[in-house]
């Protein structure tokens, strides 16, 4: 059947090992374009790996081989000679913890495009300003672009790392658990922040927190063991889920 949206990835037959260990097991997905979908499921269910998959970042592992494809938009990106560079220019992603680098607010900002080259002070200063606007920041550092990244609190600092991952205007934004190590009202601002970037990228979301992935996205796949036991529109999956293992999930029975 041909879905009713766009779609930013899909993925074929997608199976993936640690060595002998299976971690993904034959997925089969297709991401909306400009939606935020979540990807729930109980510790260890490949979650993060799949993530992972969608810029290559398995690729650093030892042992690691996948099976299977994954497109973005019409480019397939799983084939040997793909470049790593140009992909994670399309597909940035925002981890757990914040990772500014210790350097200044605005150098972090524009970190991605002075890679790619870009020197124009009035380019670099636009692009900062705008991305630092996009990741609700830039009313709180204005007036201390230069200072320190470091210094910022945790919450502003996650911020700060998706204003860097945004100002390069990739297509589709990977957050693994991105509010795990924020206070609640930190976390809240995050949240709301994910409902404004989808209108201009796809995210994909990994979250323990079934109340986060029910609140923020459109769509929930729910793995486990390796597999996607379903996939739908959040609320469906929320209220009527059309496997028992879903069911048994979000209902605590395990995980
Ligand atoms: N670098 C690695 N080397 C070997 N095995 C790994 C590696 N990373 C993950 N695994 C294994 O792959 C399986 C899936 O792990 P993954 O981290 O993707 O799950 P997850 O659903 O994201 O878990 P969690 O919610 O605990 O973060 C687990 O059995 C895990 O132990």
């Amino acid at each position: 059947m041909t879905p009713d949206y766009d779609i930013a990835l899909k993925v074929n037959q997608l199976s993936l090992w640690y060595g002998e260990r299976q971690a993904l097991n034959n997925i089969d997905l297709q991401l909306p374009k400009n939606h935020i979908t979540a990807l729930i499921g109980p510790s260890g269910c490949g979650k993060s790996t799949l993530l992972r998959c969608f810029n290559r970042m398995n690729d650093v592992i030892d042992g690691s081989r996948m099976e299977g494809e994954i497109w973005l938009g019409q480019h397939a990106i799983m084939q040997p000679e793909q470049d790593l560079a140009a992909l994670r220019r399309r597909v940035g992603m925002v981890f757990q913890r914040p990772n500014p680098f210790p350097k200044s607010i605005y150098e972090n900002v524009v970190y991605g495009l002075r890679l790619q080259g870009v020197r124009d002070r009035r380019i670099l200063n636009e692009a900062c300003e705008r991305a630092l606007r996009a990741a609700a920041l830039w009313s709180e550092v204005k007036d201390q672009l230069g200072q320190n990244a470091l210094t910022l609190s945790t919450g502003q600092q996650q911020r700060l790392v998706i204003a860097r991952a945004i100002a390069i205007e990739p297509e589709v934004l990977l957050l693994d658990e991105p509010t795990s190590a924020l206070d609640p009202i930190s976390t809240l601002v995050i949240e709301e922040l994910m409902t404004t970037l989808k209108q201009h990228f796809t995210l994909v979301l990994v979250t323990h927190n079934m109340q986060q992935a029910a609140r923020v996205s459109d769509y929930t796949a729910f793995m486990h063991n390796g597999q996607l036991v379903e996939f739908d529109e959040t609320d469906r999956i929320f209220t009527s889920p059309q496997a028992r293992r879903t069911e048994d999930y979000i209902t605590g029975r395990f995980g």
